[in-house]
C-alpha cells in the first residue's frame, strides 16, 4: 500500500512519527511536507495530498494540522475526496468500512502519538464493506456533480 502524508507546522511532529511508524511496517510513504516547524498554511498541504489521492499517485492520504479540522475541510474541497477527521479508533475503522474514506485527518495538538498510531492502524487495516454503503457513497458523488 502507498500512502501520501502531509501536514502544516501544527501537525509536523506527529507526521514525522506516523511516517516512521508506517515505514517500519513496510508501508510505502510519500511525504508531501511540510518539512519543519516553520509556520505554513494547512490548505496547501490538504490540497497537495488530496490531489495525489485523486490522481492515484497514492492509494490513501493522511493529513495533519493542529486540530485536523482545517486540513480536513481543505482536502474535502477536492473532487473525489472523502476525508474523515478521526480522534478515535472506532470512527477510523468506520470511516473506511462505511464511508470508504480515501483520506483521514488527525489533530497533532489533540492526539498523543500512541493513540494516533492506533487510529491510523485501524484506518489502514479496514476495508470498505460496499452494499448499502456504496449506494450512499454514490449519492455523495452525485452531490459533487451538482456543485457550482
Ligand atoms: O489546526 C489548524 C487548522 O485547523 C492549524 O494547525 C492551526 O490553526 C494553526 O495555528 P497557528 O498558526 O496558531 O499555529
Amino acid at each position: 500500500m502507498k500512502i501520501g502524508i502531509g501536514s502544516d507546522h501544527g501537525g509536523y511532529e506527529l507526521k514525522e512519527e506516523l511516517k516512521k511508524y508506517m515505514l517500519e511496517k513496510g508501508i510505502d510513504v510519500i511525504d508531501y511536507g511540510t518539512n519543519d516547524l516553520t509556520s505554513v498554511d494547512y490548505p496547501d498541504y490538504g490540497k497537495i495530498v488530496a490531489e495525489a489521492v485523486v490522481n492515484k499517485e497514492v492509494e490513501r492520504g493522511v493529513v495533519i494540522c493542529g486540530t485536523g479540522i482545517g486540513i480536513s475541510i481543505a482536502a474535502n474541497k477536492v473532487k473525489g475526496i472523502r476525508c474523515a477527521l478521526c480522534s478515535d479508533t472506532y470512527s477510523a475503522r468506520m470511516s473506511m468500512e462505511h464511508n470508504n474514506a480515501n483520506m483521514i485527518a488527525l489533530g497533532g495538538r489533540v492526539l498523543g502519538v500512541d493513540l494516533a498510531k492506533e487510529i491510523l492502524s485501524a484506518y489502514l487495516n479496514s476495508t470498505f464493506q460496499g452494499g448499502r454503503h456504496l449506494r450512499r457513497i454514490e449519492k455523495i458523488s452525485e452531490i459533487e456533480k451538482t456543485m457550482l
